[in-house]
């Protein structure tokens, strides 16, 4: 199969983590016989350096016509003082809009080789399997008016959504379901927020299609506790940008690292834009510390979503298994007797795992 990937690496650790994610890929194209071309441009803070805004055209118009994309991350302190509409975080922002990547699909797994990575309890964290579905083109990240007023003594940002925008999300949320554990979780502010209520009230309407799946709501502070305290009573959760924005990094720390914590950002037709949730990480930029295997699980996410490449996908997630089994790990991964290595390393580890596949596989099938 062919496909075209357009990469947007943009800031801090971005470029770390892409040229993973692009090695993963090529290894997956060897063992498998596709074709993958790739093409790299610019997003964020590098966009702002190079073409003065955080989302230049020719970015928008090569993600358009890609098969799929990845990012890496952006943003860092040296665009700290521009204008909110100048800022890196703009451009990503700008891109899932202009793509119209409506959902987020973050999947939290605790892998059983990083139970005691966790700072929680490995009773608590064991058996984690959850996926926040999260609304990302609406809500309070893209709601207008948002301005200081009055001299800068007042300040106003805007909770909006469209009745559609909440339908389309529940919808996919209600499928996901459907397909794994058949739970959903409905995560508002129903008791202070309009906005909360009406998207309780969809969810109520939706849930009529789909009898199979059992549903409950439940307030996002509330959620936010038992996230930490009972993980495996979740199955889907379905929130607003801004919700699942923040309990996506919170339900990282079931994984053992923010590092470990892949995405996918989609619309109805297939097309993704994958991404680590983790940032730009500026404290660890450029010193080969930062863990690739978030951005190696997005590959993952894409090869499944985008490319309907089920098996390619599941190779990269047993090689991710292999390579932890071997106690391999970056500094953000507390594994007792483990093997601490580099970023580049562990992501070498990876492909090497891959390709050690290939050559076990085509052996026994000379046997054959
Ligand atoms: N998707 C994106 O591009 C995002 C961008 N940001 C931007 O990133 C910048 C930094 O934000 P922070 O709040 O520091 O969040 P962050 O996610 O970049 O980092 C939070 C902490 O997690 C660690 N960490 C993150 N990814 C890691 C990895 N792969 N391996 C090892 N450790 C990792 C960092 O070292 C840091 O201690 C800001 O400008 C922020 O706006 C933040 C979140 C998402
Ligand atoms: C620009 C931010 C909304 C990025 C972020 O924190 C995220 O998508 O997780
Ligand atoms: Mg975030």
């Amino acid at each position: 199969m062919k496909k075209h990937i357009v990469l947007l690496p943009g800031d801090g650790i971005g470029p770390e983590v892409t040229k993973a994610a692009k090695q993963v890929l090529e290894a997956i194209a060897g063992r498998y016989q596709h074709t993958f071309t790739f093409e790299s441009h610019e997003i964020g803070g590098a966009a702002i350096d190079q073409q003065g805004t955080p989302l230049p055209e020719d970015t928008i118009e090569a993600c358009k016509k890609a098969d799929a994309i990845f990012l890496g991350a952006v943003g860092g302190p040296k665009w700290d003082q521009l204008p909110g509409h100048m800022r890196p975080e703009k451009g990503l922002l700008g891109i899932r809009k202009q793509l119209g990547l409506f959902a987020n699909l973050r999947p939290v797994q605790a892998f059983q080789q990083l139970l005691h990575a966790s700072p929680l309890k490995p009773e608590v964290v064991a058996g984690s399997d959850l996926l926040i579905v999260r609304e990302l083109t609406g809500g309070l990240y893209f709601g207008e008016p948002r301005e200081r007023r009055d001299n800068g003594q007042s300040v106003v940002d805007t909770l909006a959504y469209q009745r559609m925008e909440i339908e389309r999300i529940v919808e996919k949320a209600f499928e996901s379901a459907r397909v794994r554990r058949k739970h959903l979780t409905s995560v508002d502010k129903a008791n202070v927020l309009e906005s909360s209520r009406m998207w309780r009230e969809i969810v109520e309407e939706k849930k009529v299609d789909y009898p199979d799946v059992e549903v409950e709501h439940m307030l996002v502070d509330a959620a936010a506790m038992k996230l930490v305290t009972n993980p495996s009573s979740f199955d889907v959760l379905v929130t607003e940008n801004m919700f699942g924005d923040i309990l996506s990094d919170e339900a990282s720390v079931l994984t053992g690292s923010l590092g470990m914590l892949p995405s996918a950002s989609v619309r109805e037709d297939g097309v993704g834009l994958y991404e680590p949730v983790h940032g730009s990480a500026p404290d660890i930029a450029g010193e080969n510390k930062a863990n690739p295997l978030a951005s190696i699980l997005s590959v993952a996410m894409m090869l499944k979503h985008s490319f309907g490449m089920h098996e390619e996908a599941e190779t990269v997630e047993a090689a991710v298994q292999q390579v932890l089994q071997s106690r391999y790990h970056t500094q953000d991964l507390k594994i007792s007797n483990g093997v601490l290595v580099s970023g580049s390393v562990l992501a070498s580890k990876v492909v090497d795992q891959i390709s050690a596949n290939d050559t076990t596989e085509h052996i026994m099938r000379c046997y054959v």
